[in-house]
This record gives structure tokens, C-alpha cells and sequence, in this order.
């Protein structure tokens, strides 16, 4: 039940945070108050203590930490990336095509007010019904919005599974929205891949991100299940010049030499999808491609430091290319070293992204999933998570020279794999997916 079909008395006439005097309070007002208290401050009489934690409360400004939902593209692809990822891939459950627009329109809603630093609705309080579930769960209550960005996006099942045309959506499905086809040294798992919806939740704050992939999921129940999810942490591409490169789990500078935000032509160029190539209601979309790569470190950590950035083709520490000194140096494939052998070597990982000429915007993060008990090897790598305007003439083709050559693939292999069309973002009032079912 949403929160406007709830009666009146269930929900309790004083909205989502109930303050001393049954004022309404957001999360973000909590915060506030609770930080002036210093140590937190036990509010209402309902049975709710909210208390933030203290050392939070004194060093973060909540309003400068919230990235706003509404915008011509949706946010979490060109902002500058966060420190924390939680990616989550739902399957659809319902057959109704009505209950999956609305769901959508409630998601938009609930993530508008996540990423203020809002509650999604009543967490309990003074009036609050003390037999029903609080709408909010709770969690967040206390933490800045953290810079919260939700990216929503749709599959290629959605619009038809098995020959299937399940929402009246086939006609409508974009042509770039292909499954990615299989890759010579693919370990793919299914559990691990596809979706029909995904959401992508990063934020400073792990808790946060959890927070708001967990509330989507209670809404979405009983018309959405989830499939697969993913949890992320350093960020290894930066995506602004203004930030600075992250390392990746081999310990190497990634993201030198990625698309960076600030570089509007080159985003139009390669990520946002242009009128012309349509669907009209994909305009100012996105493609997104995801990897679960599990990168075996231990095995990489037993590898001679000349290997290593022989693999990569550029210098661990400084980052620059072989032959360089600075990161940002220009990488020169014709460069030869004095025995006549190519400096950024033929198989290396920088020349085989660059040699197509593709480009994409990477915003990965590195993840760890426990113990690998077979191997008793930490089950570790990279949540490869990358843009474009059409992953058949970006990814595929330089995800197929990688596959084939990289020096890399002796110390990674590729466990998951989906892809997602991410519609432009929402105006204020309306809500992701909306051109989508507009007249059809
Ligand atoms: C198909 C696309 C790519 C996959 C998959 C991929 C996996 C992957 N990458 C690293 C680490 C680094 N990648 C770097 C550069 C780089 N990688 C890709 C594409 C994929 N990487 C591109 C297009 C580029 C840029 C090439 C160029 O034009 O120079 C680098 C170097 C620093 C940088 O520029 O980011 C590192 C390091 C890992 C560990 C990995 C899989 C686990
Ligand atoms: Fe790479």
C-alpha cells in the first residue's frame, strides 16, 4: 500500500519524522537538530529515538552533499563519481503493465527524496500506528543525503523474453539494446547477469546507498524480485577532472584515461543518445554495461613489478605510460625502446582499449564477496560499469579485442555481464521511463 492510499489515522497525522513539539522533521532536519545536540537527541514520543552519530553530524553540511534527482540526464553516470556503490538488478514479476508504470513513477518519487536526504515516508513517531510497518526503514535516519545518486534502467527482457511481448513494449525497445553476445574466456554466471530493471545507488556512505536500494526493493515488492546485487567500494574511475585517480585492486591508476564529464563534446560524442538515432524517448540516454570481473589477485601479486605494467602498459606508481613520467602524458603506441620492441606493448590493456578508437565513460568500482573456498582465494575484482551511446559499436568491439589479446585475462575473468538502457532523467513532477509509456 503506498503511502497515500494508507488512512489517514494509520499513517499518523504528522508526516515522516516527528519532531519535540509533532512538527514534521526530514531526515535531513533530524540530522541537523541531532548534530546541535551534539551527542543526538531522543525526538518524539512514539518511540523513536533518532540519534545521529555525532562525529558525522559535526563534519558534514547535508544541503552541499545532495546531488538532485530531477535533470536532462539522470544523475549517477556524469556526476563525479562517489566512494560507495550498491547496484541491484530486479526481474519483473507482475504482468500488468499499469503496476510497472506506476512502480516506476513511485521509485522516482521515493529516490527524489532519497537523494534530498529525505525519508520515503513515515519511519514510525509520535501518532504512528505502533501495528504497521513504518513506510521508511529507518536506517539512513541520521546520515547526509552522501552525495546519493539513483540511476534507473531497463533491460533487454523487459521489452520481450522469449519471444514474448510482455508489457506491449516490443516495438519500443531500442535497437542498441542488444543482450551482449559471448566473449572467448566469458565465465559467466546467470545468477550473477541480465535484469529486466536495474537501479544504481552510490553515495560516500555505504549505508546510505543501502539504504535506498533497500527501500526501492520494499516498494517495488510484489510487482518486482530481485536477481542480482552488487556492492562496491574505491571507485577507480574518476569521471570529473576535478577528482583524483583511484586505484584499482592490482594497485594501478585507473580511470586516467576516461571520458571526463567537463568534456561536452566528447560526452555527446560518445554517451548521451542523440534525437536522430532514437527511440525519441531514449533522447539524452544512456547505454550502460556492467561486468563482474574477479580479478585473481593472488596470483597478480606473485608477478614481477616489469609484468605488471607491461600488462597495462603504463607505470604502477606515477600511472604514466611506459617510457613517460606523468600520468596524464599522452599514451604513444608508435614509441619503440631501444631493442625495437614497442614500449606500450602489443597485448597490453591500454593499447587494446585504445586501438579501435571507441570510447566509453568508465564509472567501476572494486568489490570483495567473501572467500572463493574451492580456491581458498579472496573472491575479489572489479564491477566494470560503463556508458555509451551503443554498446554494439563501443563495448562489444573493444571488449572482443580484450578478450582475445589482453595480457590481462591471465589474472581476470569475466563472471557477469548485463546491459541496461538508462532514459534521459525526469522533469520535477514526472518521473524515469515516462516517454517510454507516453502513448503507447
Ligand atoms: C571493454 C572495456 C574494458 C574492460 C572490461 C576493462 C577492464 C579492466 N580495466 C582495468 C584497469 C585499467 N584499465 C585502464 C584503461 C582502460 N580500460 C579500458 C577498457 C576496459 N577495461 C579503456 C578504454 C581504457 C583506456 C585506454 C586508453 O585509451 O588509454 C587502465 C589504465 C588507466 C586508465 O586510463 O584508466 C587500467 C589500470 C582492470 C583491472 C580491468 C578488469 C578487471
Ligand atoms: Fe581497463
Amino acid at each position: 500500500m503506498s503511502r497515500e492510499e494508507r488512512p489517514e489515522q494509520e499513517r499518523g497525522a504528522s508526516g515522516p519524522l516527528d519532531g519535540p513539539r509533532g512538527k514534521r522533521l526530514s531526515r535531513r532536519e533530524a540530522f541537523r537538530l541531532a548534530g546541535a545536540a551534539g551527542t543526538g537527541l531522543a525526538l518524539g514520543a512514539g518511540g523513536m529515538g533518532v540519534a545521529a552519530r555525532g562525529s558525522r553530524a559535526e563534519e558534514a553540511s547535508p544541503d552541499a552533499e545532495a546531488v538532485p534527482f530531477y535533470g536532462a540526464h539522470q544523475a549517477g553516470i556524469a556526476t563525479p563519481s562517489q566512494h560507495r556503490l550498491h547496484f541491484t538488478a530486479f526481474d519483473v514479476v507482475t504482468e500488468d503493465r499499469d503496476e510497472l508504470r506506476d512502480l516506476l513513477r513511485e521509485w522516482s518519487e521515493a529516490a527524489a527524496l532519497m537523494c534530498a536526504g529525505e525519508p520515503v515516508g513515515d519511519v514510525g513517531g509520535a501518532g504512528f500506528s505502533p501495528y504497521l510497518p513504518p513506510d521508511d526503514t529507518g536506517e539512513a535516519i541520521g546520515h547526509p543525503a552522501s552525495r546519493l545518486t539513483i540511476t534507473f534502467g531497463f533491460g533487454p527482457t523487459l521489452f520481450e523474453r522469449d519471444g514474448e511481448d510482455r508489457f506491449g513494449l516490443a516495438a519500443r525497445r531500442p535497437k542498441a539494446l542488444a543482450p551482449i553476445p559471448p566473449m572467448p574466456g566469458d565465465a559467466l554466471r546467470p545468477e550473477l547477469s541480465g535484469g529486466d530493471l536495474c537501479v544504481q545507488a552510490c553515495a560516500d556512505d555505504p549505508q546510505v546507498a543501502f539504504h535506498a536500494v533497500r527501500n526501492l526493493a520494499r516498494i517495488g515488492r510484489g510487482v518486482v524480485e530481485m536477481r542480482w546485487s552488487q556492492m562496491g567500494f574505491g571507485r577507480t574511475s574518476s569521471t570529473s577532472r576535478q577528482q583524483e585517480t583511484g586505484r584499482n585492486l592490482f594497485g594501478f591508476k585507473d580511470g586516467t584515461n576516461n571520458l571526463k564529464a567537463e568534456d561536452e563534446r566528447a560526452m555527446d560524442r560518445n554517451v548521451w543518445v542523440g534525437l536522430s538515432e532514437g527511440p525519441g524517448w531514449m533522447e539524452g540516454g544512456t547505454y550502460l554495461v556492467s561486468r563482474r570481473i574477479r580479478m585473481l589477485i593472488e596470483v597478480w601479486d606473485r608477478s614481477s613489478l616489469d609484468d605488471q605494467e607491461k600488462t597495462f602498459g603504463r607505470h604502477k606508481v606515477s600511472g604514466a605510460p611506459i617510457g613517460r613520467e606523468g600520468e596524464f602524458d599522452a599514451v604513444d603506441l608508435e614509441a619503440e625502446g631501444e631493442d625495437g620492441e614497442p614500449l606500450v606493448p602489443e597485448n597490453s590493456h591500454v593499447r587494446l582499449g585504445a586501438e579501435g578508437g571507441e570510447s566509453i565513460l568508465r564509472r567501476s568500482y572494486s568489490y570483495t564477496d567473501g572467500i572463493d573456498r574451492e580456491r581458498g582465494q579472496l573472491d575479489a575484482g572489479l564491477f566494470f560499469v560503463c556508458f555509451q551511446r551503443d554498446p554494439g559499436r563501443q563495448f562489444v568491439p573493444m571488449q572482443r579485442r580484450m578478450a582475445e589479446n589482453d595480457a590481462l585475462n591471465e589474472y581476470i575473468s569475466h563472471t557477469g555481464s548485463a546491459v541496461f538502457a538508462l532514459p534521459p532523467g525526469a522533469r520535477e513532477g514526472g518521473y524515469v521511463g515516462e516517454g517510454l509509456f507516453a502513448g503507447a
